[in-house]
């Protein structure tokens, strides 16, 4: 039986869910409000978000996750706090949270560390507190690397202000899973009708965004060895590639974008893997292989937000050698997130 671990795997905590509620009753004008107000502060009437019920699925472990991997035989679950995770409070609050949701997780993965392992949340807000607390994630509760769901109040990990995370990330060997989130103040503008904020359109657009702009500042020089995941196929990345890569290039030679070391390309190869995360499409994967390699593809089901079993038959019936397949199920993300 082929070992299956899933790695963008999405819970929550009582304390995170009451103070995103919050949040949604507040007056911040971020576009994640549609969302973390259906989820976490639902209408009577049980439309919008709340119709999906995802807050049952983000809370729970032993009642219907776990029952449901063991049917299906999914053996582990990397398990992340899902977006936005912490970014949306102040800068105390959110490191506080961050704490207490890292405890939690790492709780989670002693109880059954066959079953799950995690990705540690951490507040950019305080960047030096947060660089303190990766540390306590990977050194003292054994988690597995860090989630990040992309801007914090607008503000993206190419800014300097951050590089104490990306300092410690890279120190410690462990991988920043950036997340998306609905689209910051500056880049929501036309994404917030037809349902466009979320997963369908915006998510990808922010995400994508955001590592086109670390790539490109340079981040990569500044720390060669940081290890950066993205989900969705890689948030439709690989296939841009190539134009980005051309662009980029002239850019700089036209003085448009700071010189760097290696081409984007070379970037997005070496300190870039990407997830199969919502993304069930046996060409979109076979091309993402070939694109950018085996090696550097692994599986998610993105549990709550799409269901356990579509994700199994999906990669079950891949067309992938099974040498591949064992790395998409469970070799790269063993690699990666250092999992025994
Ligand atoms: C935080 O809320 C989320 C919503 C959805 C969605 O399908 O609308 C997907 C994800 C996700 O991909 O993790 C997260
Ligand atoms: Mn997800």
């Amino acid at each position: 039986k082929m070992r299956k671990i899933a790695t963008e795997e999405a819970w929550t905590i009582p304390e995170v869910a009451a103070a995103l509620r919050d949040v949604s009753r507040g007056p911040s004008q971020s576009l994640d409000k549609l969302l973390v107000g259906g989820i976490y502060d639902p209408p009577a009437d049980a439309s919008g978000y709340s119709a999906m019920n995802f807050l049952d699925g983000l809370l729970d472990i032993e009642e219907k996750r776990l029952p449901e991997m063991d049917a299906l035989g999914v053996d582990m679950h990397l398990l992340s706090l899902t977006a936005p995770g912490v970014q949306m409070f102040d800068a105390d609050t959110a490191t506080d949270l961050a704490a207490l949701a890292n405890d939690r997780l790492a709780e989670v993965c002693r109880k059954r560390p066959d079953r799950f392992s995690g990705l540690a949340s951490f507040a950019p807000q305080s960047p030096k507190r947060a660089a303190k607390e990766m540390e306590r994630a990977i050194n003292e509760l054994k988690l597995n690397g860090f989630i990040l769901n992309s801007h914090t109040h607008g503000e993206y990990l190419d800014d300097p202000k951050y590089w104490p995370c990306l300092e410690a990330a890279e120190a410690l060997d462990a991988c920043i899973y950036i997340h998306p989130r609905a689209a910051s103040d500056t880049l929501k503008g036309p994404l917030q009708d037809y349902g466009m904020d979320s997963a369908m359109w915006g998510y990808g657009v922010e995400v994508g965004t955001h590592v086109v702009r670390m790539m490109a500042g340079g981040v990569f020089d500044a720390f060669p060895k940081l290890k950066i995941c993205i989900g969705h196929m890689g948030e439709a990345i690989p296939f841009w590639i190539w134009r980005i890569n051309f662009m980029n290039s002239r850019a700089q030679k036209i003085g448009r974008a700071p010189k760097t070391k290696l081409s984007i390309a070379e970037y997005f190869q070496q300190n870039f893997v990407v997830t199969t995360s919502g993304v069930e499409d046996p060409l979109a994967l076979r091309y993402t292989i070939d694109k950018i390699g085996i090696d550097n593809v692994l599986w998610s089901i993105d549990y709550p937000y799409q269901p356990q079993k579509p994700a199994v038959d999906f990669m079950d019936a891949a067309p992938v050698t099974e040498a591949e397949r064992h790395a998409l199920y469970h070799g790269n993300a063993e690699r990666i997130f250092h999992i025994a």
